[in-house]
């Protein structure tokens, strides 16, 4: 499990995260909703210790985060970045061989077995086409793939991920739900934020709404996701969804059947 106790997490001296507790069990899937700049990728990189909080703790299976080894971090949590830039020109074999080899430090050589697992994870994910092409040269949502491809290829019992959906397609959207579904039945820990209230809805067993730095509601997505909570987050009037979404929509719909 991982589990974060009263974290306080600052940019400089302005207060991002604001004292949240949060667990994530294994054969969960986690949704952090919540708007632009409330401080979800902020969470989520004290959560893989990229970035340390000024105060509370964060425990992974019983062991402070922030004193485990580089290697034994990997070993437990993988974490997919909303953007990443890479200076070399890595192809994307390379990439996804860095999820591979990421607990075993950076002079390792991959062996036979790693070829072979990273070529089925690149089958898993429809992205074996890509296989030899650069890394810098892709599309943002090919990017995307590939990042969450590194982070299979690391095969950690914690997934955090960071808006996987993005920059995908729709068909490609819906495959990333039902993967993320395959790993909480693989009994995986996934977390993932996301501005889709209705892929929370579809792949979450749990819901997390988050405003300005704190958390204002948790609980099933039938709980968490419905119209007057999605106003509330996202400062909408309570009929806003209706009268932008729906109603312009059916009424075209209707004068067009
Ligand atoms: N490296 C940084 N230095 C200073 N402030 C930062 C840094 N990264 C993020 N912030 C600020 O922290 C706040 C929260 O940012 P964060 O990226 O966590 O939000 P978010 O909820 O993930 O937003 P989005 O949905 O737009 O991705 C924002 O006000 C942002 O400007």
């Amino acid at each position: 499990m991982i589990d974060a106790q009263q974290l306080h997490i600052r940019y400089g001296h302005e207060e991002i995260v604001k004292g949240v507790q949060l667990r994530l069990a294994p054969g969960e899937t986690l949704a952090l909703l919540g708007p632009n700049g409330c401080g979800k990728t902020t969470l989520l990189k004290a959560l893989c210790a990229i970035h340390a909080p000024h105060a509370g703790s964060v425990q992974v299976d019983g062991q402070d985060l922030f004193t485990l080894s580089a290697p034994e971090r990997a070993r437990r949590i993988a974490y997919v970045p909303q953007q990443h830039r890479l200076v070399f020109a890595y192809s994307v074999i390379d990439v996804v061989m860095m999820g591979r080899l990421a607990s075993r430090g950076l002079i390792a050589r991959p062996a036979a077995d790693d070829f072979a697992a990273v070529h089925a994870i690149l089958h898993r994910l429809g992205l074996q086409g890509l296989a030899t092409r650069s890394y810098a040269a892709l599309s943002g949502g090919q990017r995307q793939q590939v990042l969450i491809a590194r982070a299979l290829a690391q095969d950690a019992p914690y997934l955090l991920l960071d808006e996987p959906a993005s920059s995908l397609d729709f068909g490609n959207q819906l495959r990333l739900l039902e993967l993320l579904a395959q790993l909480r039945d693989d009994g995986r820990a996934v977390l993932f934020t996301t501005h889709h209230p209705d892929h929370a809805f579809v792949v979450a067993s749990r819901v997390i709404l988050m405003q300005a730095g704190r958390f204002i509601a948790q609980g099933s997505p039938a709980q968490c996701i419905d119209r007057d909570q999605l106003a509330r987050l996202y400062g909408l009037a309570p009929d806003h969804l209706e009268r932008t979404l729906l109603a312009p929509h059916w009424s075209t719909h209707r004068a067009m059947g």
